[in-house]
């Protein structure tokens, strides 16, 4: 995301408005030493089968979470009538499996509001990082420009979100029109349901009253129709902008632990008494001891997303590097 509070939901030229499109990853982190608390020792959630730069990472170390990063419940919707579920806890399983261990663009990654347009070119990057239920959680953040221009450079960044973010200006109700397209783009590079949708209404700041409530019922009702959840937010007053990255982070925490308790009690299914044939990073197999598998496993999770990682990154660097010249290099 390009420094500035939500830039990512707000507006730009008149013509493209705002079919920003923020297409959220995420990590999981901690160190090593953590994962040994948990139960059997596994590491308690790591992606080992999702597609490409999408894969959960665990990262050795990491810096503190800041307090307004730290999500202890979970965080309620901003409206019923357009929400992705009701329910205010997190899923039973995730509680359990938090409760063994102790241990979140631009605006709200800087915590700035910038007054003044700078557009985005090709896509920005942000990683943002929360605790969510005591467990150290990452946030990896692309927002992709949404001048007509920049269309194809961004589309290349959408394959493998879990959570696609589409945003238009409250002001200006043309543009909730164009968040059909931006989103039909986005879940064409991803599997159906793979993907938790929300529309977000931005510059809440400028309006009151009816005007707001008729946009607002407007948005709802093409939120009901996307099957996504809405938000109205202000990125100049900040209004809304924490409570509702906080549910972006708790969500998307909630289905990567629930995506691998899954993936480790199908794992399991495959241990016998005797040997663990486990599949290499190379595409062959190996046959390890049972006892090797709790310290093998936390590496393979380390080392295969970091350098993924890191090449998404290098990719967005020089893509837009190519475009505006003095463009920061994206923080891996
Ligand atoms: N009043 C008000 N102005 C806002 C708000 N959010 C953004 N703006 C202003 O709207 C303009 C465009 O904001 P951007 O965030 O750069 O828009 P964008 O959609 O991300 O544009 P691209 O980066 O080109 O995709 C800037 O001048 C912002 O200061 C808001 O919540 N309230």
């Amino acid at each position: 995301m390009t420094p500035g509070i939500l830039t990512f939901l707000t507006e730009k030229e008149a013509w493209t408005c705002f079919q920003s499109y923020c297409n959220v990853r995420y990590q999981l982190w901690g160190s090593p030493q953590g994962f040994a608390q948990f139960p059997n020792s596994l590491p308690p959630f790591g992606a080992t089968g999702l597609p490409g730069r999408m894969r959960s990472s665990v990262m050795p170390l990491g810096p503190t979470v800041s307090r307004d990063r730290v999500i202890t419940s979970f965080p309620k919707w901003y409206t019923p009538a357009a929400c992705l579920q009701l329910r205010e806890h997190f899923h039973g399983q995730v509680s359990a499996a938090c409760q063994h261990r102790n241990t979140g663009t631009v605006g709200f990654c800087k915590n700035v509001f910038d007054r003044d347009y700078k557009a985005t070119i090709g896509v920005d990057f942000e990683m943002e990082r929360f605790e969510v239920a005591g467990i150290p959680f990452s946030l990896q953040i692309w927002d992709t420009a949404g001048q007509e221009k920049f269309k194809c450079i961004a589309s290349a960044y959408y394959r493998g979100a879990q959570v696609i973010i589409t945003a238009f200006d409250l002001t200006d109700m043309q543009t909730l029109e164009h968040t059909r397209q931006w989103l039909e783009d986005a879940l064409r590079e991803n599997e159906p349901g793979a993907c938790f949708l929300f529309l977000v209404g931005t510059k809440k700041d400028l309006l009151s009253g009816a005007a707001c409530e008729q946009a607002e019922a407007e948005a709802v009702c093409l939120a009901n129709e996307m099957q996504a959840e809405y938000w109205s937010v202000s990125a100049k007053t900040g209004e809304n902008v924490k409570a509702f990255f906080s549910r972006v982070a708790a969500l998307a925490f909630e289905r990567s632990v629930l995506q691998d308790l899954e993936r480790r009690s199908s794992a399991q299914l495959q241990v016998g008494d005797g040997d663990i044939i486990r599949t290499c990073r190379d595409g062959g197999t190996s046959t390890r001891d049972p006892g090797q598998q709790e310290a093998l496993q936390p590496r393979l999770l380390l080392a295969e997303p970091v350098s993924e990682a890191s090449t998404a990154c290098m990719r967005v660097g020089s893509a837009s590097r190519d475009l505006e010249g003095d463009m920061e290099h994206p923080p891996c």
